[in-house]
């Protein structure tokens, strides 16, 4: 069993939802983003999306543009996120999924792309520019590597998607909460809701919902939704205003960063949050 579908096999044992961070490779330094991922896995982090900051970004929000700018600046290069990825491998078996724009993965090849991940131990990827259409053969290739592919669900896909993306779905499926950007919001749309219970009618995958979540509160009404959230904008920013009220304290930063993470996971452990989802 690949490690995704593992931790959330125990979260479901143990009635919890999980936390999916997003952090961008390389923002400011490699250095940082390592030993950032080992932190938030001892914080409560259940898988971890790596980012590799791109130039031109479809869907990223002005929290994650800021993020890849800075890791961009810093000569962030993908095979320095496999090495990051190999080092962090080392130390914690936490999930870890690559979330990549297509480009950068058909530059440097599907097949090398996908080796390079399983030799540094990722388990999966999340490409949202990759439409469904086109995904066969990188799901073909990740699958013989024993990775997966998660498929993104937006609320604005048609039934016969929705269907699609079930069919095909491993791991978990993505819900794209709002119809927008990445970046955090007050509140949690009744699109999620709505989006959590067309799939549902499809499949029994989890539901991990991302886009917007801000906070514990808006975390734990999402994960009331679904089987788990993902945050990335919310968690750079905290950090973001750390370093500019004390520069150049990455300790501080950390702490910031993975304190909130604990928050937020506190939330996802509180059984009323699970009783709602009616998975199973
Ligand atoms: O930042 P938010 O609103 O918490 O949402 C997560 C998101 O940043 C991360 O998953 C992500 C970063 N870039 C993306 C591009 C497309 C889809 C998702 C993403």
């Amino acid at each position: 069993m690949n490690r995704i579908d593992y931790i959330f096999g125990e979260l479901d044992r143990k009635k919890e939802k999980a936390l999916i961070p997003y952090v961008c490779c390389g923002d400011p330094t490699v250095a940082f983003t390592e030993e950032l991922v080992v932190k938030l896995a001892e914080s409560g982090a259940d898988l971890i999306e790596l980012g590799v900051p791109y130039s031109d970004p479809v869907a990223d929000g002005p929290t994650v543009q800021k993020a890849s700018v800075r890791a961009l600046a810093g000569k962030i290069t993908l095979d320095k996120i496999f090495s990051l990825a190999a080092r962090v491998r080392q130390k914690t078996q936490i999930p870890l999924l690559i979330m990549t724009y297509y480009n950068p993965v058909y530059v440097m090849g599907v097949d090398h792309f996908i080796e390079q991940g399983r030799a540094a131990g990722v388990d999966g990827l999340i490409i949202p520019d990759l439409p469904l259409e086109e995904a066969g053969p990188v799901q073909e290739a990740l699958e013989k590597k024993g990775m997966n592919l998660i498929f993104l669900a937006t609320p604005t896909s048609t039934s016969d998607r929705l269907k699609k993306i079930a069919r095909l779905a491993q791991g978990f499926i993505y819900c794209v909460s709002v119809t927008g950007v990445t970046g955090a919001r007050q509140d949690i749309s009744d699109q999620l809701s709505l989006l959590v219970k067309r799939l549902r009618q499809e499949t029994r995958i989890p539901l991990a919902a991302g886009f917007g979540i801000s906070g514990p509160e808006n975390a734990r009404k999402a994960a009331a939704l679904a089987d788990g959230v993902i945050v990335g904008s919310a968690l750079i920013d905290r950090m973001e205003q750390s370093l500019t009220q004390h520069p150049e304290d990455y300790h501080r930063a950390m702490k910031e960063g993975c304190s909130f993470v604990k928050t937020l996971k506190s939330e996802l452990r509180r059984g009323e949050a699970v009783q709602l989802a009616g998975r199973f």
